[in-house]
């Protein structure tokens, strides 16, 4: 599903990535764990299509994405890919059904047919009643099961996390990946989750260390 080779990339003298190699499967959960300034997000924006690769090769989901211009990748971003960042990053104007439906509004669905794809995943995600509020009027927690829900709804083939539960206290960040794992399995997206908390790289299938701009090790989790 995912697979990326010899993947290189500076920013200007920085060197981020100095090889990475990764295979995903489809429906695979994997952790991408490593020190700080090891390379994990730039890893996960290149695989997404937000940054492009000075070298190497990536294809996700039967499309080779480094090769593709901007305008082809922002719409695979939209129609195939899903997002999660570690602090929610909700539109604050815009209503907690806003923000689950926005994936399906900037696609081109209707608003009505939109909001009403968006209004089961605040049951599903213990989230009822709070359609309404604005991102302010939410809790951290809220806010990012919000994000959750915005990153599934269009149902994409691949959920990419970046430290999804890092600004939450422990039985939150809990709650939210137990609830990303859950509608992840039920969807069989595939997901690529940065993180550098065992706890949650835990609910991976499997985990891989970045150091130094490499994928250094894979390991299959007990
Ligand atoms: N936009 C940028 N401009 C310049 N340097 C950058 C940029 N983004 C990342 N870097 C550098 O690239 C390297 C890898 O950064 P990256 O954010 O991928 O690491 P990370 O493993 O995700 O770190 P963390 O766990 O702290 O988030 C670091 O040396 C970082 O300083």
């Amino acid at each position: 599903m995912i697979e990326a080779r010899n993947v290189t990339l500076s920013f200007g003298e920085t060197p981020a990535l100095r090889g990475a190699d990764l295979a995903v499967e489809r429906g695979e959960i994997v952790a991408v764990m490593g020190p700080s300034g090891s390379g994990k997000s730039t890893l996960l924006h290149c695989l997404a299509g937000i940054l492009v690769p000075d070298g190497g090769e990536i294809h996700v989901d039967g499309r080779r994405v480094d090769t593709l211009g901007e305008n082809e990748r922002s719409a695979l971003r939209r129609d195939r890919f899903g997002f999660v960042f570690q602090f929610g990053q909700l539109v604050p104007e815009l209503t907690a059904a806003e923000n689950v439906a926005l994936p399906l509004l900037l696609a081109g669905v209707r608003r009505a047919k939109a909001l009403a794809a968006a209004s089961p995943w605040f049951g599903r995600l213990g989230l009822d009643g709070l359609e309404r509020r604005r991102s302010g009027e939410l809790s951290g927690g809220q806010a990012q099961r919000v994000a959750l829900a915005r990153g599934l709804v269009a149902g994409p083939t691949v959920l990419f996390a970046d430290e999804p539960t890092g600004a939450l206290d422990s039985l939150t960040g809990e709650q939210v990946m137990d609830l990303l794992v859950a509608s992840a399995r039920e969807q069989g997206t595939t997901v690529v989750l940065v993180t550098h908390e065992a706890r949650v790289a835990a609910y991976a299938d499997r985990h891989v260390m970045v150091r130094d701009g490499r994928v250094t090790s894979l390991a299959v989790l007990p």
